[in-house]
């Protein structure tokens, strides 16, 4: 008997996303009652936002509302647009060494004028919670404990979940930023996986995406892997987040062509609903993380 049709056509299992982020929030407010009972203690998370972009602004409250859902203590510094680089960094300084904050986030991207790279090296690597310091990112590539990018962090649990063990599947990457693609890369590569990391420049996409297991993609443009590169059964990880216009209405669509690839996945993220509620998540446990470690306490195996 044939089944191969009955295969390619049965659908994807959508990875709940937001699901799954909210079990995770349970898994750190539970870790904030422990330390506050056992510890006189209270993570804080310092977020920073210099300028007005609308986008942004819906983002950090999102995220505020979330840290005191959890137990925690918010910080929220919004800054004028005009901010200089001496002001922004006497800020960080000032975080760096407040005893109450324990994780320090700084939205980006910075307005021009501002070298980011500059002021992300001012924060202290242990109070670093997006990873994004050269400190956490040398930890991340030699196997050490660092404080690792929440993005990437989240879709390893979601990948986790899905498949259990990683240990020698193929991954392909598409995407190279400091942000997700390469952190990304350096994760899967310590779960065992046998990783490529594709971009812009990346020949012939369309095979190699045909042989991987796991597909994470994080490049920023809409739609750009077509369902029927995708092999039968991958778990397809879509980090995109592109508003576009469609029939006159303004939608949500991810990185990959959803429709025709969760014909063919094992199981897929949606977007909206997939990695983007994982993102925060991770904000919040890698604070819970950072307070722990700042303390000498052990940090929790199950917020990684
Ligand atoms: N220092 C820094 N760290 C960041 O982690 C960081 C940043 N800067 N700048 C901006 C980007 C963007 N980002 C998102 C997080 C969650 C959703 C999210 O929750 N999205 C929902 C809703 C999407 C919507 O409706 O717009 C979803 O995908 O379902 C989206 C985007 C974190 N970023
Ligand atoms: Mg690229």
């Amino acid at each position: 008997m044939d089944t191969s049709i009955d295969q390619a056509v049965s659908p994807a299992r959508i990875i709940d996303g937001k699901a799954f982020a909210a079990g995770l929030r349970a898994r750190v407010a539970k870790h904030v009652a422990a330390l506050s009972q056992d510890h006189n203690l209270q993570p804080g998370l310092a977020v920073v936002l210099v300028g007005e972009d609308p986008a942004s602004a819906v983002y950090v409250r999102n995220k505020a509302q979330q840290t005191v859902e959890v137990g925690m203590q918010s910080f929220e510094h919004r800054l004028p647009a005009d901010t200089s680089e001496a002001d922004l960094v006497a800020l960080i300084r000032k975080l760096n060494d407040d005893p109450t904050v324990h994780g320090i986030l700084v939205q980006l991207p910075l307005p021009k004028h501002l070298d980011s790279d500059l002021v992300i090296r001012t924060i202290s690597p242990e109070k670093d919670v997006d990873g994004f310091h050269t400190t956490n990112v040398g930890l991340l590539w030699t196997g050490q404990d660092a404080l690792v990018p929440c993005t990437p962090l989240g879709c390893r649990m979601l990948l986790r979940d899905q498949l259990g063990s990683l240990s020698g599947r193929n991954a392909l990457v598409i995407g190279r930023s400091n942000i997700v693609g390469k952190p990304m890369a350096g994760l899967l590569l310590e779960d065992g996986c046998t990783v490529t990391v594709a971009h812009s420049r990346t020949d012939d996409l369309a095979e190699k995406c045909s042989r991987a297991d796991i597909v994470v993609v994080a490049v920023g443009r809409p739609e750009m892997v077509p369902g029927e590169w995708i092999k039968p059964g991958a778990v397809v990880i879509d980090v995109g987040i592109n508003r576009v216009e469609k029939d006159g209405k303004g939608r949500l669509v991810g990185d990959v062509e959803f429709a025709g690839a969760s014909a063919r996945a094992g199981a897929i993220t949606p977007v909206p609903g997939g990695v983007g509620p994982m993102t925060i998540a991770c904000l919040l446990a890698n604070t819970v993380t950072a307070c722990c470690r700042m303390n000498g306490l052990p940090a929790p195996a199950d917020l990684t």
